[in-house]
C-alpha cells in the first residue's frame, strides 16, 4: 500500500529531509506540510518544501493517508489533540520522535478508532534544524526504528514500505527498549557532549581562548553535537527520564573506574579499555552504519 497524500506536521529537518527523500524517490504522494510558526510556513514556501504549505494542522491533515508528527517530543500530544477531530478513517499517524513510550503514552488516546497509530524513528539526524536544513539522502542506510505497540500489521507493513523507499532499512522495537537502546546510543552520548563543552568552557574563562583555539578534532566532535537543538533535547531527557538517569549511572561508575586507574597509575586497565572501545568503532565501520556528520556543502535536494 502506498500513501496518496501524506502531511507533514513540524517542518524542521527530520520533516524536511523527509519531503526530499520522497521527491527523491520519486512518489506520486502529495505533501501538504504546517509548522507553528508563520516564519517556519514561509520559508517552506519559499524554497518549495512540500506541495502544499497550509497554515493550520488541520487543514494539512484533511484527506491524507498517512500523518508524519514531526514536532519536538514535547509537543506530540498537542498536535495530535488537535488533528484527531479531522483525521481520515483508515489513515496512518505516525511520529518521528527520539522518545517512544513518552509518545505512545502522549498521543495514543487522541488517535481515534479506525485511524492506525504507528510510531517510528530514524536514526539519522544532525545538529542542524529548521526548514532548510534537511536533504534528501539523510535516511540512506540508516535504521528506522518501528515500534508497531498494537497497530494492524497491514499498516506496520506500510509504513515500513515507505521507510524503506526514503532509503532507510527498518527494525521493529518494543517501546521500553527502544527507550534504553537510544539513551545508551544517542541520548547520554548528546549529555555527555554538552557537559564536555561546558566544562571547556568554564575553562576557557581562565585560560584566555586557548580552548577554543587549540580545540582538535575530538572536541570538534563535541562541540557539533553540543549544537544541536536545545528544544528537542530538553524534551528528550524529560520524557526519556528513566533509561537516561539508569545509563547515566553506568557511564559514571566507568567513569570512576577509569579515574581511579589513572590515579593509581594502572596502564594496564587504561589500555585493555580502550583497545576494547576501538574494537566497537571498528565494528560499526565494519556494519557500514558510521555516523560521520553529512557533508552540508551537497545541494539540498541530492
Ligand atoms: N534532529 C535529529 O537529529 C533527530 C533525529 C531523529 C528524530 N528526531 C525527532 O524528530 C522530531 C523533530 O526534530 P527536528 O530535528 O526535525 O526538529 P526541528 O527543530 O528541525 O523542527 C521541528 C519543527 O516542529 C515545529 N513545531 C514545534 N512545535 C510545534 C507545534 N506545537 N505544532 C506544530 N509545529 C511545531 C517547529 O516549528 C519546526 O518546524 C523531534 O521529535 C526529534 O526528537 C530528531
Ligand atoms: O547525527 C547527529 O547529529 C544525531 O545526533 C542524530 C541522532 C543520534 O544521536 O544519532 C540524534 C537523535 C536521534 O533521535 C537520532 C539520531
Amino acid at each position: 500500500m502506498s500513501y496518496d497524500k501524506v502531511a507533514l506536521i513540524g517542518l524542521g529537518l527530520i520533516a524536511s529531509s523527509m519531503y526530499w527523500a520522497m521527491k527523491r524517490a520519486g512518489m506520486a504522494a502529495h505533501v501538504s506540510g504546517y509548522a507553528r510558526s508563520s516564519e517556519t510556513r514561509e520559508t517552506a514556501r519559499r524554497i518549495g518544501l512540500c506541495d502544499t504549505v497550509c497554515d493550520s494542522a488541520e487543514e494539512a491533515v484533511k484527506d491524507a493517508d498517512l500523518i508524519v508528527l514531526a514536532v519536538p517530543v514535547g509537543a506530540m500530544g498537542r498536535v495530535a489533540e488537535a488533528i484527531a477531530p479531522h483525521l481520515k478513517p483508515g489513515a496512518t499517524v505516525t511520529d518521528v520522535g527520539s522518545v517512544k513510550k513518552a509518545v505512545i503514552d502522549e498521543v495514543g488516546p487522541h488517535i481515534p478508532e479506525g485511524v492506525n497509530f504507528v510510531p517510528a524513528h530514524p536514526m539519522a539526524g544532525t545538529e542542524h534544524s529548521g526548514p532548510e536544513s534537511g536533504f534528501a539522502s539523510l535516511y540512506d542506510n540508516r535504521w528506522c526504528l518501528i515500534v508497531p505497540h498494537g497497530a494492524s500489521e497491514e499498516a506496520t507493513a506500510a509504513l515500513e514500505t515507505y521507510w524503506q523507499a526514503l532509503g532507510a532499512n527498518t527494525q521493529r522495537m518494543e517501546p521500553a527498549h527502544h527507550d534504553l537502546v537510544c539513551a545508551v546510543v544517542s541520548h547520554v552520548p548528546h549529555l555527555i557532549a554538552y557537559t564536555m563543552v561546558g566544562v571547556a568552557d568554564d575553562l576557557r574563562r581562565v585560560s584566555d581562548q586557548e580552548v577554543i583555539k587549540f580545540s582538535a578534532a575530538g572536541f570538534r566532535d563535541f562541540t557539533r553535537i553540543a549544537a544541536s537543538d536545545p528544544t528537542m533535547w530538553r524534551d528528550v531527557f524529560l520524557t526519556n527520564k528513566e533509561a537516561s538517569l539508569e545509563i547515566l549511572g553506568r557511564f559514571t561508575e566507568e567513569l570512576f573506574a577509569l579515574q581511579r586507574a589513572i590515579r593509581t597509575g594502572d596502564g594496564d586497565t587504561l589500555f585493555d579499555y580502550f583497545t576494547h572501545t576501538r574494537e566497537i568503532r571498528r565494528g560499526i565501520l565494519q556494519a557500514g552504519q558510521d555516523t560521520d556528520a553529512p557533508d552540508f556543502g551537497r545541494i539540498r535536494k541530492e
